[in-house]
């Protein structure tokens, strides 16, 4: 049965008890064109007229408009609303004035705010015809659309998941190659590759030209390096590369731990203004850029390092805006490098 409708076939808010408490967070855009006689009163980032600062005012109207989404939209839930943001560009053009508009909303409860963030930004683009109708009421509001949303049961975000199994490495120190270890009944690589494949909605694995050649990877679909063989960063850059506006869920083949209850944090939460999202390893502080999502906000700032020579995806991450995620087990992102490493993970995996 649907959830909105009852028994008696009415229309019902969606009970939502039961439901865990989670950090949420929602970004809504709208556009407002306005024609050329408007270009004139642009000042300082914002379009003075005479009600008053334009843009000003639309961000105190959408702003009211957010704490007050229950009470305009008959099935909304009342929210405690933890942060609210706007952000906005004008953007002076031929035909006119363009303004876009974010509202970016958070809350700590049972559901989501897009209905929040959507309200927000209508309610501010409502106040921004409001203000300047009288000098002229050619406007236009396009496009008032979710743009991403998190932390609930379905991620939206602007672009699409893909995923990448890094397996491109030598295995030096393993002796053996470490994305064909066994820890779940099939060489660990197609392991982490059918995992990520529930998330994501295409997946390679980053390897060198005729890696995996009569093993049982050959058939997997395969993103070869297109630079030397220089570390991590040789698969990511060329993954970046390769298709450039999509997000990429990341994943080294040497870490034995990862499930699908181990990554849920990571894809709950990740965002798409920020270059990348990571676990960090609580102990010695440092980001871990092999277990992570990246946006295509990555692609300028790997180009920049490989450029500089700086090969180390750590130190990429260090000197990048990043959302650090504490994992939920400071043992997710356990890479696993030596025989030694192999047998205790084995011993664990096999207990639990
Ligand atoms: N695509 C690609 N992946 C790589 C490259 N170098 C390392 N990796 C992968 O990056 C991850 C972490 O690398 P390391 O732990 O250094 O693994 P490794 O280089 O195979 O192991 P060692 O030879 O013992 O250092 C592993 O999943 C590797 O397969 C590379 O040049 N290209
Ligand atoms: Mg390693």
């Amino acid at each position: 049965m649907l959830s909105h409708i009852n028994e008696n076939q009415q229309p019902q808010m969606v009970d939502i008890s039961e439901k865990a408490v989670s950090d949420r967070r929602a970004v809504a855009e709208a556009l407002i064109e306005l024609p050329p006689v408007f270009q004139a009163y642009v000042q300082g980032g914002d379009l003075f007229l005479k009600k008053g600062p334009v843009v000003q005012t639309a961000i105190i109207a959408g702003t009211m408009a957010v704490k007050r989404t229950a009470e305009a939209i008959p099935f909304c839930h009342a929210l405690s609303i933890t942060s609210c943001h706007f952000e906005t560009d004008i953007e002076s053009r031929e035909s006119g004035l363009h303004i876009r508009l974010r509202c970016e909303v958070k809350t700590r409860d049972r559901t989501g705010v897009e209905m929040e963030s959507l309200h927000g930004v209508a309610i501010a683009a409502l106040t921004i015809y409001d203000m300047a109708k009288a000098l002229s009421p050619h406007i236009v509001i396009r496009d008032v659309r979710l743009l991403a949303k998190s932390g609930g049961k379905k991620t939206l975000s602007q672009y699409p998941l893909y995923g990448l199994v890094l397996t491109g490495g030598q295995s030096q120190r393993m002796g053996q190659a470490k994305a064909l270890l066994d820890y779940y009944g099939e060489p660990h690589a197609q392991y982490l590759y059918n995992l990520l494949a529930q998330s994501c909605e295409q997946v390679f694995l980053s390897a060198q030209p005729n890696q995996w050649q009569g093993t049982p990877l050959a058939d997997l679909p395969t993103l070869t390096d297109t630079l030397p063989q220089i570390g991590p960063i040789a698969g990511i850059l060329t993954a970046l590369r390769a298709y450039p506006q999509v997000n990429w869920l990341v994943v080294a083949c040497d870490l034995p731990y990862l499930t699908l209850e181990t990554l849920a944090p990571l894809l709950h939460h990740y965002r798409e203004d920020v270059v990348a999202t990571c676990y960090h390893h609580p102990q010695e502080g440092f980001p871990e850029p092999l277990c992570a999502i990246y946006t295509p906000q990555a692609l300028p700032v790997f180009e920049a390092a490989y450029a500089e020579g700086i090969y180390c995806p750590v130190k990429i991450l260090q000197r990048s805006p990043c959302q650090r995620i504490t994992p939920p087990q400071p043992t997710i992102t356990a890479n696993i490098n030596t025989p030694e490493d192999y047998l205790e993970a084995l011993h664990h995996v096999r207990r639990a």
